[in-house]
């Protein structure tokens, strides 16, 4: 296993109101998985992925729970231990990955000092080999190595983001709605790559995306989020296929046919609820089509044999009382 979450609350703190953007969460990667992250916008996501790589603000937020990454765990380590393990173990790349490059410096001078943080004493060949290699993978040309930021379009300089978060050869890469922006074929053509390399390099990936297309053909397990809470989780395999989670049916119903055929879409009725308030009982209730009496209590994880675990009264389970 490469990373176990428990209990993982994520709360951000203002002078007016506490928002709970991720409760309670569990869940475990293993080494080789690709991990879709899904949900729709505002179900806590990217501040899950956020609050693993420490990037959010400790004035602002609260963390609880553990999250063990080979053996340390996230929550509690020092500035200079996150730096350590930033890029070179964990990577991240965001959908505004690409403004973070500086104006100011060619492509090459930046590579050679994210590269030299690991490796001080790495000579220019080496890096220059190395990234050459990463530009082909994104289909780049070389002559990008030798260019500033501002001698290439957005989907290049985003191209050029996911090639440096693989520079370091990280253990997990997070993708953050990373390829998004990208036309379709090209965002093809990365994923492809990424899943090839990733296979050799035995890299893990998180995936954080709204796009089950891309879930069904990159990742092999998938997490769905609601309102801060894990609603399901599984083999892709299974959970296309058979949804156990009536948040998840409805997900599935709600993107075009994976096949291609266009088929009305159909979106869930209502909205996420508002996440400054605490809610007793399942969080999708008010939504769900096949609430129940028990609904009213909060339904624990229940594990099936297929290895999909939900949190859903239909599969039976304790309730889970905070
Ligand atoms: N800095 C902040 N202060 C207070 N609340 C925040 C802050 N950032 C995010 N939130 C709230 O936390 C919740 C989760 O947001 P988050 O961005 O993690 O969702 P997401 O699933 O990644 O959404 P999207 O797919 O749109 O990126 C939302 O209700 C959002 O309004």
């Amino acid at each position: 296993m490469i990373l176990e979450v428990k209990d993982f609350n994520v709360t951000y703190v203002n002078k007016h109101k506490r928002v709970y953007a991720v409760k309670n969460v569990n869940f475990n990667i293993d080494k080789g998985d690709s991990l879709g992250l899904v949900g729709e916008s505002g179900s806590g996501k990217s501040t899950l992925a956020m609050a693993l790589l420490r990037l959010l603000s400790k004035k602002s937020t609260e963390i609880s729970g553990t999250a063990n990454f080979l053996g340390r765990d996230l929550v509690n380590l020092s500035e200079e231990e996150l730096k350590e393990i930033r890029w070179k173990e964990i990577s991240v790349v965001f959908q505004k990955s690409m403004n973070s490059l500086s104006p100011v410096h060619r492509i090459r001078t930046q590579v050679e000092d994210i590269y030299r943080v690991h490796n001080p004493k790495a000579a220019k060949e080496e890096i220059r080999d190395r990234f050459t290699y990463l530009l082909k993978l994104v289909n780049l040309s070389d002559r990008v190595y030798n260019l500033y930021p501002h001698e290439l379009s957005g989907g290049m300089l985003q191209r050029v983001s996911i090639a440096i978060s693989l520079l370091n050869n990280p253990k997990l890469l997070i993708m953050d709605e990373a390829t998004t922006a990208l036309d379709v074929v090209t965002q093809g053509q990365i994923l492809d790559e990424v899943v090839k390399m990733e296979k050799e390099m035995d890299m893990t990936r998180i995936m954080i995306t709204h796009d089950m297309s891309v879930v069904a053909t990159s990742c092999n397990k998938v997490a769905v989020m609601y309102a801060g809470e894990m609603m399901e989780m599984g083999y892709v395999k299974e959970v296309l296929k058979n949804p156990l989670h009536p948040y998840t049916e409805g997900l599935i119903a709600s993107f075009p046919s994976l096949k291609g055929k266009k088929e009305k879409l159909k979106s869930i009725e209502g909205f996420l609820p508002d996440l400054s308030k605490r809610y007793e009982g399942c969080i999708f209730a008010p939504r769900c089509s096949k609430v129940m009496d028990i609904c009213k209590k909060k339904p624990a994880e229940v594990k099936m044999d297929n290895g999909t675990v939900v949190r859903c009264h239909l599969y039976g389970g304790e309730t889970d009382e905070e």
